[in-house]
């Protein structure tokens, strides 16, 4: 299995071009099962999950193309095209590997008036129920059973009716399935205390493009209008703000100076208050936003909370950020239960953390030390490579394939800015 190894102490220093945003993408390319006319996608991630995402798309009778992309280039522009449905399934081998999968049961139940989907199970990060995507669409009309491990949705008559549903709690992933399922209802679908993550103002703005009708997008309540059918469209996938972030982090741990080329500030206030907090100079720039820092990161005290709160795929990277800052920091994990996976794997490298339930206090210690590390999740893996910037000697990080779920050739960007890192290729 590949591995990521890092020889760290390198101040990173220049541009780092942005990636389209997997959770936005991952959302995006459900939106193909909505019409039989093609939807293109530009400045898609070249990733695990995207390539996962095709994979089911194909198997459900949508055919997906590639145009021009050259492997230099960064992102690429997918057409993706549902003349007719060939299948309702998504298999448990498809959706056990990417929880993501889920999202094309909102659109499968739109289209074609019924949907059956692999439950998701649980994972590394904590138990992920889908209650909610299921009782938003129920409230919508839809008829849902469980059986054998699967979600069996219908819709009476062949289409939803419409109704109100208020999340008790907000989740992206229901918000997300539910207004795909409610752009081709007859009659009209409210959600209350929707999540209003960027992603979700990417996919309504990307449904609205195709002819959908939605008020309120960006707010925590979404009237969708149902229309009889949608249309093709192109649409370019929002630039990745927890990548953007990650890189910020890395910046600072390095007392680096980075362009983040193509970030967009206003999608990620909170992730650039903290690095403010931390001491961070933080500024926009014409296309994109400067991170820099000169000396230690100052202690930061950060509690996870949906949008526009600070995000929980940020926290492991601002903890392996804070292990060499000054003072105590103090996180609070209140999204996930079992979200502090790399604390361990950080310790073994001289961090000095103390997990109590949801909160961690982290001591800023005078240096890291390279070690073998390896994490049971995507950004936990991320943490893990932004202390082997900053850890003196060789850090060799193993099951690279979390980070090729999420970050598009980090090792060729990080090296683009300085860093001493490569992978080393199982063969
Ligand atoms: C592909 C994608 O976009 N993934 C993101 C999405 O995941 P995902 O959509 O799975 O996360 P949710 O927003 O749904 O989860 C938020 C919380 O709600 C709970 N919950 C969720 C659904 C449900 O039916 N019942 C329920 O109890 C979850 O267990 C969790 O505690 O949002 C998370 C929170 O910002 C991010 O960490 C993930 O990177
Ligand atoms: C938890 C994440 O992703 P997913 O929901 O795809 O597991 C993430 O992107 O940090």
């Amino acid at each position: 299995m590949d591995q990521i190894v890092i020889r760290g102490g390198q101040r990173l220093k220049g541009r780092i071009p942005i990636s389209g945003a997997k959770n936005a993408a991952l959302t995006l390319l459900p939106c193909a099962l909505l019409t039989d006319e093609p939807l293109t996608l530009r400045n898609l991630p070249r990733l695990a999950d995207v390539d996962g995402f095709g994979h089911l798309l194909n198997q459900l009778g949508c055919s997906t193309t590639i145009e021009g992309s050259r492997p230099e280039d960064f992102g690429r522009v997918m057409t993706a095209r549902a003349t007719t449905l060939t299948s309702t399934v998504a298999p448990y081998d498809i959706v056990r590997k990417m929880r993501a999968s889920i999202l094309v049961l909102g659109p499968l139940l739109a289209r074609a008036g019924e949907a059956t989907v692999s439950l998701p199970g649980g994972c590394a990060i904590g138990n992920r129920p889908i209650d909610l995507h299921l009782k938003a669409l129920e409230a919508f009309g839809a008829e849902i059973e469980l059986a054998s491990g699967y979600v069996k949705a219908s819709a009476p008559g062949g289409r939803l009716a419409g109704g109100k549903f208020t999340f008790p709690v907000v989740s992206v992933g229901a918000t997300e399935n539910a207004v795909m399922a409610a752009v081709l209802a007859k009659g009209t679908c409210v959600l209350e205390n929707a999540a209003r993550e960027p992603e979700i103002v990417d996919l309504c703005n990307c449904l609205v493009a195709m002819g959908a009708q939605i008020d309120g997008i960006g707010t925590e309540t979404l009237t969708i209008e149902g229309v009889d059918r949608l249309h093709g469209a192109t649409y370019r996938v929002m630039a990745d703000r927890i990548e953007a972030g990650s890189y910020a982090c890395a910046a600072v741990i390095t007392r680096g100076d980075v362009e983040l080329v193509g970030a967009k500030a206003s999608e990620m206030e909170a992730t650039l208050a903290a690095l403010r907090e931390a001491g961070a100079t933080v500024e926009e720039v014409k296309g994109g936003i400067r991170v820099a820092m000169s000396g230690r990161a100052g202690p930061v005290t950060l509690s996870t909370a949906p949008y526009p709160g600070f995000a929980t795929d940020m926290q492991a990277q601002f903890m392996a950020m804070a292990t060499l800052g000054t003072g105590a920091s103090l996180f609070t994990e209140t999204i996930f239960e079992n979200r502090y996976m790399h604390v361990p794997e950080l310790a073994r490298m001289g961090c000095d953390i103390q997990v109590k339930g949801r909160t961690a206090i982290v001591r800023g210690v005078d240096h890291l030390i390279g070690a073998p590390v390896m994490a049971t999740d995507l950004r936990a893996s991320m943490s893990l490579i932004i202390a082997g910037l900053a850890a003196e000697g060789e850090t060799q990080v193993n099951r690279v394939y979390h980070l090729d779920r999420g970050y598009e050739r980090l090792e060729e960007k990080l090296q683009a800015v300085g860093a001493d890192i490569e992978r080393i290729s199982a063969g």
